[in-house]
């Protein structure tokens, strides 16, 4: 069968969609009753259309009989909420320095609006979403991150309050599934012996949690068409060594790092298949489930 891209879908003659149909089979009955970690990035929900596509493509995983579980970002969306503070975004490694005003703007924005969009458009396609944080339910327990230091070893960065995740406690989340809920999960997590809650980046949650729920797949849906060489050139598959050489050159920056470093860390425990996405495709999800097309870059471990 020719390539057909997304954007040609109306297009296509009758036979030719149902084909498309009939090609998703082995893939349900292989992935039926399996657990996919869905990552999607603040930065691959900024268009309301796709965001919708994004909460019809879940719900159908979901009535197929898989077991989605969303986790989501929205560093962009923490950013526009600061700014109009007048505070400015400052990152390390990937990861942003949350003093206590930025983390209660923080939680104001994942645990809310962010949460609430995602779970609203899910509902409206007719699936049951729940809306939770690493607080729910005793679900995501951590403790303050003390970032390596290049330069002093012995001196880790204080970068406020940016958790380490201590331990995951997933039965809310397999309660919620087996009563056919969609899981929506807000990256905070909280310390029970002091208290504090805490900002994870998004994609070091969604690799735990799917570790801790033996996902099938991990799903990191971003804004780039996968990980990228030195040239802009798609890496279709990144296995550890080469991860290795891409962090020492400096091709992996930025938000990418900790996105790989949790893909990698997944791939090497357990979770059969970790990919990256470009979430501006329209059913980006659906083309790497249920087709034989894979999208974005595979990792391996
Ligand atoms: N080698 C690379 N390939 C692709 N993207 C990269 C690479 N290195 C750094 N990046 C950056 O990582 C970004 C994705 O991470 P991030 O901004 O945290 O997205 P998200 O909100 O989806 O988690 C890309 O938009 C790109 O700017
Ligand atoms: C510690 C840390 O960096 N937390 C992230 C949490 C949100 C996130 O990860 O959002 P994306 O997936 O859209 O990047 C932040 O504050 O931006």
């Amino acid at each position: 069968m020719t390539d057909i891209l997304p954007q040609d879908i109306n297009v296509v003659p009758p036979s030719v969609k149902a084909d498309i149909i009939s090609e998703s089979l082995p893939y349900i009955r292989r992935f039926h009753g399996k657990t996919v970690v869905i990552k999607y990035g603040g930065n691959a929900m900024t268009e309301e259309s796709l965001q919708r596509s994004f909460a019809r493509d879940v719900v159908l995983l979901k009535l197929i009989g898989l077991n989605p579980i969303v986790i989501h970002g929205g560093g962009p969306q923490i950013d526009s909420a600061l700014k109009r503070l007048g505070k400015d975004g400052n990152f390390i490694q990937g990861m942003r320095v949350t003093d206590a005003d930025t983390m209660e703007v923080v939680e104001w924005v994942l645990g809310g609006q962010v949460q609430q969009d995602i779970v609203m458009m899910i509902n409206e396609a007719g699936g049951k979403a729940v809306g939770l944080t690493g607080k729910d339910g005793g679900l995501i327990q951590a403790r303050k991150k003390l970032m390596p230091n290049k330069e002093n070893p012995d001196q880790p960065l204080d970068i406020g309050f940016v958790g380490d995740i201590t331990s995951i406690d997933p039965s809310v989340v397999k309660a919620l599934q087996d009563d056919q809920f969609i899981p929506v999960i807000s990256p905070i997590g909280y310390d029970p012996e002091d208290g504090n809650v805490y900002n994870i980046n998004a994609d070091v949650v969604a690799g735990k949690m799917a570790e801790v729920l033996l996902a099938e797949k991990l799903l990191m849906m971003t804004n780039t068409p996968g990980v990228l060489d030195k040239s802009g050139n798609l890496l279709r598959r990144l296995s550890a060594k080469v991860i290795d050489e891409l962090f020492a050159d400096g091709t992996i920056s930025g938000g990418m790092l900790p996105k790989i470093s949790s893909a990698l860390e997944a791939a090497r425990n357990g979770v059969n298949s970790v990919h990256i996405l470009d979430g501006r495709v329209p059913h980006c999800l659906l083309l790497e489930i249920l087709t034989d097309k894979g999208v974005g870059t595979m990792i391996t471990a």
